[in-house]
């Protein structure tokens, strides 16, 4: 009944709960814009002030300072709080993150991306949306709804919010781990939204991510940019050389060709191979997610199984090389490259990395160019696996069946949250990923969206899963 009540109140409140999202959103807080870290901490302010008006007890972690292209800047806090501390209630540690991945207009959104507009379809759109201040914000409507319900929250709520995630979660491991036995003691679970539904009809639950190492090639050579009329052909070119290595580094059709990088790749079984057969995917979902017909397998369990479950490279970008538009004849004098591999189980950061130089030096070397060649690995996160049938993916079910009226399907996901394995292992307790977006929304591309209707259930989602959490006897 008093469910049924806040479901209710969630409805009547829709209006208010964009609201809040809009002023979440036309907060930039890109972390990987130096420039921008001011607004990252704003968004920070912002959250503390929002969970302090309902009344639970925050605080800001200063985590001291990191460098960043040359460049001290300050980590942004990570946001600690707490709601509830009855010693009857079960406790959950809820985790989200407050940064977002950079975005302009000019990329090709067809909205201010720090403006969150409603479209004719009923989808926010803008920066973050879903990626995760729709789901951070979904947290803070779920509180206040059982508040304004009369209705007495049924958890204790340990909170965990970070500024860094899309660039690495710079700080929070080392946190977590100190904390473990202190702030975070008392949680009996952990619960991250920070994921999507797979396709854009069913939920999900995700028991399972994919790690990243995200790695910087450096070429460099002249001590300045030259006029490649006057250099061009007499010279070594830097881009000339970090575009063969570029492409010694993938082919087309997704095979990586660093040797050794596929070694700790665990070995499909025959039972694993038979979990894909009855997943609700199909090649008309990826094509509408990516919006063009331009899949590399003709199956939805191949697709299914390269994004989950094998390793994929990945090219970003070239920092240092001309990208305007116009037609500039210039030789970049120093060029990065940028590339990530997702990871999986069993493969390590260390001979990911090794693999990694060894094959960027030896190409490199039988280039025979005089310029130079450095390769970094900016930030690597774990991979992580969990088992679906523990009972908080149980309860997580109930709720999205009460919600939904359907069972969720059990995914995995080829995205990273870096941070999902640490707290599992610091913590020693069960991490539970429960989404609130869809597949298509569009998570670090242009037109980022989320439905209103996945934010308003999702808001109710939140408010079933404390529900079920406290009536489960954790087992
Ligand atoms: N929603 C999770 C997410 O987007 N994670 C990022 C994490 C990351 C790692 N390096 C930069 N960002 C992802 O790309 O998977
Ligand atoms: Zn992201
Ligand atoms: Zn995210």
């Amino acid at each position: 009944m008093s469910l049924q009540k806040i479901y209710e109140l969630i409805d009547s409140k829709k209006q208010s709960y964009i609201e809040r999202l809009h002023k979440a959103v036309s907060i930039p807080s890109v972390s990987a814009d130096a420039s921008l870290r001011p607004k990252v901490v704003e968004m920070a302010d912002f959250i503390v002030s929002e969970f302090e008006k309902l009344g639970a007890k925050m605080e800001k972690r200063d985590i001291g300072s990191h460098v960043m292209n040359g460049v001290e800047v300050p980590l942004p806090p990570i946001v600690l709080g707490q709601y509830g501390n009855d010693p009857a209630k079960k406790t959950v540690l809820i985790y989200n993150h407050y940064d977002v991945q950079p975005a302009k207009k000019s990329d090709g959104w067809d909205s201010e991306p720090f403006e969150l507009v409603v479209d004719e379809k009923d989808r926010m759109l803008g920066r973050g949306v879903t990626d995760d201040k729709g789901p951070l914000m979904g947290w803070i409507a779920n509180l206040e709804a059982y508040k304004e319900a009369g209705v007495d929250f049924p958890v204790n709520l340990l909170m965990c919010f970070e500024g860094m995630e899309e660039y690495g979660s710079e700080g929070l491991d080392d946190l977590i781990v100190a904390e473990a036995n202190r702030y975070f003691k008392k949680a009996d679970c952990v619960c991250i939204s920070d994921t999507y539904w797979l396709g854009t009809r069913k939920p999900v639950l995700t028991y399972g991510l994919r790690g990243v190492s995200y790695f910087n090639v450096t070429v460099e050579g002249p001590s300045a940019d030259l006029h490649s009329g006057v250099f061009g052909g007499t010279v070594h070119e830097p881009m000339t050389d970090l575009i063969a290595v570029m492409a010694s580094l993938v082919k087309p059709d997704g095979t990586i060709l660093v040797p050794g990088i596929v070694d700790e790749v665990a070995p499909l079984t025959k039972d694993e191979d038979k979990l894909y057969d009855n997943i609700d995917y199909s090649m008309d979902d990826l094509k509408q997610a990516v919006g063009g017909e331009i899949n590399v397998y003709d199956s939805p369990k191949d697709t299914l199984q390269h994004r989950w479950r094998y390793p994929t490279l990945s090219l970003h970008g070239i920092q240092g090389a001309f990208s305007e538009s116009g037609a500039k004849t210039v030789i970049p004098a120093k060029v990065t490259g940028k590339f990530s591999i997702r990871t999986v189980p069993n493969m390590t950061a260390e001979h990911i990395n090794k693999c990694v130089k060894e094959h960027v030096e030896k190409v490199f070397a039988s280039l025979n160019s005089k310029n130079r060649v450095s390769v970094e690995c900016l930030h690597s996160g774990s991979w992580w696996i969990s088992s679906p049938f523990h009972w908080h993916y149980t309860i997580g079910a109930k709720a999205v069946k009460t919600v939904y009226g359907v069972e969720p399907d059990l995914v995995r996901e080829g995205g990273s949250i870096p941070i999902t394995l640490t707290f599992e292992t610091a913590l020693n307790k069960n991490v539970l990923l429960l989404s609130m977006g869809r597949g298509d929304d569009g998570a670090h591309s242009i037109n980022e969206k989320l439905d209103v209707e996945n934010y308003v259930n999702g808001i109710k989602l939140f408010a079933t899963y404390v529900d079920e959490l406290s009536k489960s006897e954790l087992k």
